[in-house]
């Protein structure tokens, strides 16, 4: 099948992933805090209404379930979802606008949104991250410190922990993983491996 992304260059896209309460949104909150300029999320398409204050294009791509199907038989998601009776995707084009405006896009997603950026190899350059806890003991330790999650959603979070470890031991599965047991350390692990793929992006041009 032929198609216009077969030949337009691949933006880049960092992957960062990990179990709930691995310190993902620690590590990019102060990724973002000390380089606001370098780093974007991509804006996601959803069908859901906007709510006051919500700009189209800013917040998310406002369409209806009609153009949503149209962009899903054109293959333009990453991966797409239905939640609250709401569809939302991320396109492979939203990913390139974020690389357009001279940032690199970051994507802070769960397993299936890995297995889904892998399938799309073609139209990404794609670099994984994997961001683990030291043990499913502190993980649990840190998830009911958070204070956020009601037990079931603990123990739920525990099991799906348990898949995404198991996933991110494969061979290959990830460019890096990084135990976030002492703060420091794992965030200037994390920074340096983004910092490393952000000038390979714009240093030399
Ligand atoms: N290295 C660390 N040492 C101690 N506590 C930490 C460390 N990293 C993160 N935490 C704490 O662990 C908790 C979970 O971290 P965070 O919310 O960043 O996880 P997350 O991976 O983004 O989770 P989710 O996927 O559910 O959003 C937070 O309370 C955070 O302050």
């Amino acid at each position: 099948m032929s198609n216009v992304s077969q030949f337009a260059y691949r933006p880049v896209v960092i992957v960062v992933s990990g179990p709930s309460g691995s310190g993902k949104s620690t590590l990019l909150n102060k990724l973002f805090e000390e380089h606001p300029n370098k780093f974007g999320y991509s804006v996601s398409h959803t069908t859901r209404k906007p709510r006051p204050g919500e700009e189209d294009g800013k917040s998310y791509h406002f369409v209806t379930r009609d153009q949503f199907g149209q962009l899903i038989n054109e293959n333009a998601f990453i991966e797409h979802a239905e939640f609250s009776g709401n569809l939302y995707g991320t396109s492979v084009k939203a990913v390139r606008d974020v690389e357009d405006s001279g940032k690199i896009c970051i994507l802070d997603i769960e397993l299936n949104g890995v297995k889904a950026v892998k399938r799309k190899r073609d139209e990404l350059d794609a670099k994984f991250l994997f961001v683990s806890p030291p043990s499913l003991k502190i993980l649990e330790e840190r998830l009911r410190g958070r204070g956020t999650e009601s037990e079931d959603a603990i123990k739920s979070r525990l099991e799906v922990a348990n898949e995404e470890l198991a996933y991110s031991q494969q061979e290959g599965a990830h460019d890096l993983i990084i135990v976030n047991d002492d703060l420091d350390t794992a965030y200037q692990n994390f920074k340096n491996f983004i910092l490393d793929t952000y000038d390979r992006k714009f240093a030399n041009i």
